[in-house]
């Protein structure tokens, strides 16, 4: 599809989460609502598990088929009702064989379905005196790599854990991708290290947009998420960013830049791959 316009106003919803699963995505679709009402944006972006606490003892418990299950169909409506595209952050999703997945949804303004990612690499850490927590414990992982089409420009799509492999950043910019959207949920002990660090850094080897968005902070879940939904430029600027409780972040982007940056710092065409091997294996 040809580019209709390079710029592209973002509405990132950092939402309130609770155990009710009901009264989540109701927040959610108010929150677009608004969002649309507000600032007419024509793609918005959900956090990380948005209609479940984060915890592995919740997951089978809230998942749901995608694309027949009950929060499925409602972004489904709320993308056709407001003609927006939705990146409807992730919800447990119950796949084949019975295994769950962390899987993000993407809607189009007419309502379809454009894009199901499955977080590929799963949280798994244990830090000392800091936070342990092993998604694989009940979650399998994606295999597949996804992007989608918005108005001619490539978005790739990972989750959250995602974002610290650089291998798959790489692979998305090799795609054609100029934006990589994240949803995702850091948490305390390395969202005050690693949060801004990790997509400034994705975004200056990339030369492209990176996004994420966070569930707001709430100091009384059982997992306390960081917050600071984020847009970084091409340049690795801080374009806009959330501070902890729920927020929407608004924000046009200029795919221009991408463009701009990757011609006056043309690493990608300065390569010693005489040096080094730049072969890439999976299609994307
Ligand atoms: N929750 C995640 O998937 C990742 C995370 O919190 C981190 O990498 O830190």
């Amino acid at each position: 599809m040809s580019k209709a316009s390079n710029i592209m106003r973002l509405a990132l919803l950092q939402l309130k989460g609770s155990k009710d699963k009901t009264a989540n995505v109701a927040n959610a679709l108010g929150q677009i609502e608004a969002a649309v009402k507000q600032h007419k944006p024509r793609l918005i972006t959900l956090p990380e598990c948005f209609n479940c606490p984060y915890g592995t003892k919740y997951f089978r418990e809230y998942s749901e088929r995608i694309p027949d299950g009950y929060t499925s169909q409602q972004l489904s409506k709320a993308a056709a009702d407001h003609q927006v595209y939705i990146v409807g952050g992730t919800i447990p999703e119950l796949g084949e064989n019975d295994a769950i997945y962390n899987t993000c949804t993407v809607w189009a303004p007419n309502g379809e379905l454009i894009g199901k990612h499955r977080k590929m690499h799963l949280f798994d850490i244990d830090v000392k005196g800091g936070i342990r927590f092993k998604e694989s414990e009940t979650l399998s992982a994606g295999n597949e790599f996804t992007t989608i089409d918005v108005d001619g420009h490539r978005i790739g799509i990972g989750i959250c854990y995602d974002i610290r492999f650089e291998e798959m950043a790489r692979l998305y910019r090799n795609a054609g991708c100029e934006m990589i959207i994240y949803p995702a949920a850091f948490n305390m002990t390395t969202g005050p290290l690693h949060w801004e660090l990790l997509q400034r850094a994705r975004a200056n080897d990339n030369q492209l947009y990176v996004v994420t968005t966070s569930p707001a902070r709430d100091s009384n879940a059982e997992y306390v998420a960081y917050g600071h939904s984020m847009i970084v430029d091409p340049w690795a600027k801080v374009l806009k960013s959330a501070s902890e409780g729920e927020e929407i972040v608004v924000a046009d982007v200029d795919f221009s830049l991408v463009e701009q940056v990757r011609q006056q710092i043309p690493v990608f065409n300065q390569r010693r791959v005489d040096l080094y091997s730049t072969k890439q294996v999976p299609k994307v």
